[in-house]
């Protein structure tokens, strides 16, 4: 079984990201973990935080010259900008004039719609939502990243599966183009500024951040993820829970801000026939192959060897810089919600959390399905598996 869990506030001094299950010799280490941190900052859209703040890297546990130990792994993010917060976000008690100039500094009490502010300060009975948006706030996805590094490194390392992910619709502007990109084809756009692999749809984008910055609003969009290399019969139909889509659902939803997740050809495929939905099963020369590739390489909760598609939709951001209507909570009177910067979109950084959900969610399958305590053994267990599957004539070429 694989677990994990975050914590750390986003002007707090770190985020710490612990996780258990992951087997012994996965190469990976501060290179990697860097790395996708930095590809999750970046993207159109984003606001100055992005620049100014830089992520301080540790490995805390579980990891030994450049491998994992099979141990519980411990990162930990820190903060560059903590001195400036130290006072706002002090863990200890302050005294009472501190206190004072904290909430003379930043009284909180106009919510944000489409933020945790309202139901975080109902919930947990605060005057202010500091103590909310702290945690609401989507720094906290570094640390997933992180953790989501470490599970790519051991999907690529025992199975040879890829994951990258690509933005497909950024507000209005959205690509036309139905074709399954190859892994070639998302990394030649990994470092564009939209991460989208259509050009027109990319400029039409990029117009629409212009455009949204200059009107004070916020945009949202879909990004898609794509899973290459994977062996059929991961997950399983026997329960709801152990659905590999279901799983891969909730683990997107998990992300602040997604409202929406497909498979596949997802809500397109309620308008179809049967006849025009479904993948069409082939004899192939050595093997199964498929007619067509609109299920996104999952039926019956367990993938079937196609290459692996799910997309996730995101609301606009909630910090909105032409203030929505909200109340004063400390008055009750109508007032604008609080703004002081954010970005404009984050959409192609959404598609780096998302990769490492869907890691996250596929190496928990993988153990699931083939075990191991180190790479070599899960590497062993899958190819013995894929062998018997060649033996019937079942093995899948996608
Ligand atoms: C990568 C990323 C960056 C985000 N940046 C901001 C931001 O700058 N300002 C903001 O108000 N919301 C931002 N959000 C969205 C909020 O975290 C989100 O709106 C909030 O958690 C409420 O969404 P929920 O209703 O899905 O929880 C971002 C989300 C993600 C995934
Ligand atoms: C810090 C990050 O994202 C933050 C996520 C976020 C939110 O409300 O989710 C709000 C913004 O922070 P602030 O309100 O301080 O400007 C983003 O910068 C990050 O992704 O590392």
């Amino acid at each position: 079984m694989l677990r994990y869990l975050t914590a750390g506030e986003s002007h707090g001094q770190a985020l710490i990201a612990t996780m258990e299950g992951i087997p012994a010799h996965v190469r990976v280490g501060v290179p990697e973990i860097s790395k996708a941190l930095a590809r999750r900052r970046l993207g159109i859209g984003r606001g100055a935080r992005m620049k100014f703040e830089a992520d301080e890297l540790s490995l805390l546990g579980g990891f030994r010259h450049g491998e994992t130990l099979g141990s519980p792994i411990a990162i930990m993010v820190g903060n560059t900008e903590w001195p400036k917060w130290e006072q706002v976000m002090a863990p200890g008690e302050v005294d009472a004039d501190e206190l004072a100039e904290v909430a003379r500094n930043a009284p909180l009490t106009r919510p944000r719609p489409g933020h945790a502010d309202l139901a975080g300060m109902q919930k947990y009975d605060w005057d202010e939502s500091r103590p909310i948006l702290e945690r609401a706030s989507a720094r906290e996805t570094a640390a997933r990243v992180a953790l989501g590094t470490v599970a790519h490194a051991f999907l690529q390392q025992s199975l040879g599966v890829t994951v990258l992910s690509h933005v497909v619709a950024l507000g209005p502007a959205e690509t036309k183009s139905t074709a399954i990109p190859t892994y070639a084809d998302l990394e030649a756009i990994d470092a564009a500024p939209t991460r989208c692999f259509d050009p027109e749809a990319a400029a039409a984008m990029e117009a629409e951040v212009e455009a949204c910055k200059k009107a004070g609003d916020t945009l949202g969009g879909v990004v898609e993820v794509v899973v290459w290399g994977l062996p059929p019969g991961l997950g399983s139909h026997i329960q709801g829970d152990r659905r590999l889509d279901a799983r891969l659902a909730a683990a997107l939803m998990g992300i602040q801000a997604i409202k929406g997740v497909e498979v596949g050809d997802g809500f397109d495929l309620a308008r179809r026939r049967g006849s025009a939905a479904h993948d069409e099963i082939l004899a192939g020369e050595t093997g199964v192959e498929r007619a067509t590739h609109h299920a996104g390489g999952i039926e019956g909760g367990m993938t079937t060897g196609e290459v692996l598609r799910v997309r996730a939709a995101m609301k606009p951001i909630s910090t909105v810089p032409r203030a929505l209507r909200t109340i004063d909570v400390a008055t009750g009177e109508a007032a604008s919600a609080h703004h002081q910067r954010s970005d404009v979109c984050a959409v192609p950084a959404a598609g780096v959390v998302a990769e490492a959900m869907v890691a996250l969610v596929v190496a928990e399958a993988v153990l699931e399905k083939f075990g191991g305590d180190s790479v070599a053994e899960t590497r062993r267990n899958a190819e013995s598996y894929l062998a018997h599957l060649e033996q019937r004539g079942l093995q899948v070429h996608s």
